[in-house]
């Protein structure tokens, strides 16, 4: 028998009970306004693609949330209280974009990791057996482990990821906000990035991704934000990545390309397939018209010929 409704709904996710950001604005000391009137807010368990050109607010709005930059309006609520006090538990947790690390600091990986630990220590910062176990853990669910003890300067770009994809792991943030962490990632590594971020999602946390990687967003995020400056739409990812919205949110800075007619049927079949890209993976859509958001990964395409 089913539940009755009010379970029903009580059990099911909210939105508002994960991380709800409410009107920001960002004003950086130049006068720069980077974000204005920015809302969206998204439930446990669940990955979210933040989508934007460059310069559309993607890292100030982590920057914002992590209480790095002041918001000259709204506020943002984590489970439900103020951000500030969520972060005051390390429950939020940055990997910040490659160019914001100064990779020449000589630190060893399983220091970097240790960083995670700092929010649970004291303030002589007296590594305790739950914090090296915290450590060991990580590493080896990024699989680094056999790196702890190398300089993270001498690093690839993705194994730096990974570094630091485990010191957010060992801080145990239950929001993890990951800052374009494919760039500069070969195809394997995205991959099993996606599959830690899948596996963390199933444990109950809040992904906030951004990437240009629009190809592989509705394979791996439930839901996508896509901004210029403000909230152009948001949502989960079947209805908000449409060939309209990705417009909106690119407009002429995506390529694009249309095949359709006889270049793609042997009859009068009226559909066509649509590749946009901005990066390596494009974003594949694959129907009638305009507002077809019928998504399909490239090598998809041929079952759908
Ligand atoms: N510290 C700063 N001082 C002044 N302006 C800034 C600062 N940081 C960013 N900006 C400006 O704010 C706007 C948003 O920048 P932001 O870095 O958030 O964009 P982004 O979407 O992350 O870009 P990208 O995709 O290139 O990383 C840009 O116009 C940028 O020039």
């Amino acid at each position: 028998m089913n539940a009755p409704l009010s379970t029903r709904l009580r059990k099911a996710p909210q939105p508002g009970d994960g991380l709800s950001v409410e009107g920001i604005a960002v004003t950086y000391r130049n006068g720069q306004t980077a974000l204005r009137n920015t809302s969206f807010s998204i439930p446990k368990g669940s990955i979210t693609a933040l989508v934007g050109v460059n310069g559309s607010g993607k890292s100030t709005l982590f920057k914002a949330i992590m209480g790095f930059v002041p918001l000259a309006a709204g506020r943002v609520r984590i489970f439900g209280g103020p951000a500030a006090d969520a972060l005051k538990r390390n429950a939020v947790a940055y990997v910040p974009q490659s160019e914001d690390v100064d990779w020449n600091f000589p630190v060893l990986v399983e220091d970097v990791v240790m960083m995670g630990r700092y929010g649970h220590m004291n303030f002589l910062r007296m590594a305790r057996p739950a914090d090296r176990k915290a450590v060991d853990e990580a590493l080896a669910r990024v699989g680094m482990a056999d790196y702890r003890n190398r300089q993270i300067g001498e690093l690839s770009g993705g194994q730096k990821k990974r570094v630091f994809l485990a010191r957010a792991l060992a801080q145990e943030g239950k929001i993890i906000l990951l800052d374009e962490p494919f760039t500069g990632v070969d195809v394997r590594t995205e991959e099993a990035i996606i599959a830690l971020l899948q596996a963390l999602r199933d444990e109950g946390r809040i992904m906030l991704v951004s990437t240009h990687n629009l190809g592989s967003v509705p394979r791996f995020c439930d839901r996508a934000v896509l901004i210029n400056r403000t909230v152009l739409a948001e949502g989960p990812t079947n209805e908000v990545f449409t060939h309209a919205n990705l417009e909106k949110a690119f407009g002429g800075v995506l390529r694009q390309f249309i095949l359709g007619g006889a270049d793609l049927h042997d009859d009068a079949d009226p559909r066509r397939v649509t590749v946009l890209t901005d990066d390596e993976r494009p974003f594949v859509i694959y129907g009638n018209g305009e507002d077809s958001h019928d998504s399909a990964g490239p090598d998809e395409l041929d079952e759908k010929k």
